[in-house]
C-alpha cells in the first residue's frame, strides 16, 4: 500500500539515487507538494556523499503533465497561482553538481518539458509524445523557457512553442530535446549504460564539467528564471489563461475572443 503523500520516492544503488515521480492520478502534475518533494530529493542526493548520479523516472504511463492546472484552477479564487516553485525546480536540477538523467517512458507536456530539458541527458522510448500546450492553455512557456531555449533550434522552438504541436520521441531527440530515443523495451538498458558510465566519473570532475556546460553562470539563470516567473504568473492570471485552465478542469475546448469565423 503506498502513501497518497509520497509523490516523489527515492531509492538508491550503486552511485544513483532514483527520483520517480509518483502521482499517476494527474500524470505526474507539477503540483506544489509534488514539486516540495522533488526539491527535497535533489538536496538529499546532493548532499549524500555516496550519490553520483540522479535519475528522475515516473510511475504510470506519463512522465509529466506540467503544471498542476486543477491546484492552478483551485487558487484562482485567492487572486494567485503556484506558478514560482517550477523555477526552483529548474534552477535546482540545472545547477545541481550531480549528473541528472530523465528517463522518459511517456508523454511530458508543457512543465514537464521543462524537467527534461533542465536535465543533462535524457533518454525517452520512441512513442513517448511531446508538446508545449501552454498557447493551447492561454499561457506561454515562459518558466521552461530558461532551460528549454538554451537545448532548441530557434526554428524549432518557434514551431513547436506556437503550434502547441505534438510530436515524438525520434523528433525529440533530433531536435536536442532529448540525448536518445529507444525502443520502449530497450529503455531501461539504455538509461543503465548511461548511468554505468556517469558513476565510473570522479565527482569533482563531473561537478566540474557541469559547471563547463552551465555557463554563463547561474546568477544568470536564477535572475532570469525570477523574472520568467513573474511573466507566468500574469498569463496564467489572464483572461485567456483562465479560460484555457477553466476549460481543461471542465473537458471542452477553451473560447478565445475573438472568436474564429464559422
Ligand atoms: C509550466 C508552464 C505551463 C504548463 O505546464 S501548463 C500545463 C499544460 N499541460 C497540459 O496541457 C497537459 C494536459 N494533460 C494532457 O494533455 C493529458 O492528460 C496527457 C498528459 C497527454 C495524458 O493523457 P491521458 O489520456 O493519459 O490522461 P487524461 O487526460 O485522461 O488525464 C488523467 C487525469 O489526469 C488529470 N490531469 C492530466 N494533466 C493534468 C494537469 N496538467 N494538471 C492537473 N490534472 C491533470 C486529468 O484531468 C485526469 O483527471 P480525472 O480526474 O481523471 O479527470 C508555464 C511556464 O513555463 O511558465
Amino acid at each position: 500500500m503506498t502513501s497518497p503523500d509520497v509523490l516523489v520516492r527515492v531509492a538508491t544503488a550503486r552511485g544513483v539515487t532514483t527520483l520517480t515521480l509518483d502521482s499517476p492520478h494527474n500524470r505526474n502534475a507539477l503540483s506544489t507538494g509534488l514539486m516540495t518533494q522533488l526539491l527535497a530529493g535533489l538536496a538529499d542526493a546532493v548532499a549524500d556523499e555516496a550519490v553520483r548520479a540522479i535519475v528522475l523516472d515516473h510511475t504510470g504511463p506519463v512522465f509529466c503533465s506540467g503544471a498542476d492546472l486543477k491546484e492552478t484552477a483551485a487558487a484562482y479564487a485567492s487572486g494567485t497561482v503556484p506558478a514560482g516553485m517550477l523555477g526552483d525546480v529548474l534552477a535546482a536540477i540545472w545547477e545541481c553538481p550531480k549528473p541528472v538523467l530523465a528517463r522518459v517512458g511517456g508523454p511530458a507536456r508543457a512543465g514537464g518539458l521543462g524537467l527534461i530539458a533542465a536535465a543533462d541527458l535524457a533518454v525517452c522510448a520512441d512513442e513517448a509524445t511531446f508538446a508545449f500546450t501552454e498557447v493551447r492553455i492561454g499561457v506561454i512557456p515562459a518558466v521552461i523557457s530558461a532551460t528549454v531555449l538554451p537545448r532548441l533550434h530557434p526554428r524549432a522552438a518557434a514551431e513547436l512553442y506556437l503550434t502547441g504541436d505534438t510530436f515524438d520521441g525520434r523528433r525529440a531527440a533530433e531536435i536536442g530535446l532529448v540525448t536518445a530515443s529507444v525502443p520502449a523495451d530497450g529503455l531501461d538498458d539504455a538509461v543503465r549504460g548511461y548511468c554505468d558510465s556517469l558513476v565510473r566519473g570522479a565527482p569533482g570532475a563531473l561537478a566540474g564539467a557541469k559547471e563547463l556546460l552551465r555557463r554563463p553562470g547561474t546568477a544568470e539563470l536564477r535572475a532570469d528564471l525570477a523574472r520568467l516567473s513573474a511573466v507566468s504568473t500574469g498569463y496564467f492570471l489572464s483572461d485567456e489563461g483562465r479560460e484555457g485552465v477553466t476549460a481543461f478542469r471542465e473537458r471542452r475546448p477553451a473560447r478565445w475572443v475573438p472568436a474564429l469565423d464559422d
